[in-house]
């Protein structure tokens, strides 16, 4: 399932978020990048040890967490400190899967990637290429959205970013480790939620019915969650 998230920033969000980061410390992207990664990754990101990158990075997480569709559809666990990348003249991100398990930063744990994200930061129309193209069992999904807006995929999904021809994208990634390892299981309990909260405006949250589906979704969490 991919899941866009629109608007997460509100256009003025988007705004200071970029004054902010034209004004950052970037380095090459490949200091980051696995060893195989690595070899097609042609990009810059915001130096993470920068005092800006830590209160960008939190005010993503703010957002996030305070987003239904994002806590709904992701069901996180635990969040990867989001990070910045920027291409321009050319740069891209040829084909590659994420690394599966990853360090968390500044901490003992360790995260499963199930889900990759990127915050779009950018608008498309001042770009030209920069779509991030997914491969899916329904065919190739080219993505690109409006500034503020955000793309969750299966991790396991081989993805690249075109290259940038005209100007420049600068946007925010991240990878999320759900209560829910599989896709399959998350997507149905989405699925769900989203019928609840529907028939819960028709109904009233006092519906016998919509009491007993919210106890069928809570169940299959019980069932399905690991935390
Ligand atoms: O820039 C993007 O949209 C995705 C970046 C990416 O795939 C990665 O850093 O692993
Ligand atoms: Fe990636």
């Amino acid at each position: 399932m991919l899941t866009v998230i629109e608007d997460l920033l509100s256009k003025q969000e988007v705004a200071t978020f970029t004054q902010s980061l034209d004004k950052g410390q970037w380095i090459d992207g490949k200091h980051t990048a696995g060893s195989q990664a690595s070899k097609v990754k042609y990009n810059q990101q915001l130096d993470d040890s920068s005092a800006l990158a830590t209160e960008l990075r939190n005010a993503v997480i703010r957002k996030l967490s305070a987003n239904a569709l994002f806590m709904s559809s992701a069901l996180p666990n635990k969040i990867y400190p989001p990070k910045f990348n920027r291409y321009q003249g050319g740069e891209h991100y040829g084909l590659h899967v994420d690394s599966s398990v990853m360090p968390i930063p500044n901490s003992h744990q360790m995260l499963r990637t199930d889900l990759s994200a990127t915050l779009f930061l950018s608008e498309p129309s001042s770009y030209d290429g920069g779509e991030l193209s997914i491969e899916t069992q329904f065919g190739l999904q080219q993505i690109k959205l409006n500034a503020g807006s955000v793309i969750l995929y299966p991790a396991n999904s081989l993805h690249q970013v075109n290259p940038v021809t005209k100007g420049h994208r600068t946007a925010s990634f991240f990878w999320v480790e759900s209560l829910v390892r599989s896709n399959d299981q998350r997507s149905m309990l989405f699925d769900l939620d989203q019928s609840i909260q529907a028939l819960t405006v028709e109904l009233g949250g006092n519906d016998a019915e919509v009491k007993r589906l919210t106890g069928v979704y809570h169940n299959l969490m019980r069932s399905w969650a690991s935390c």
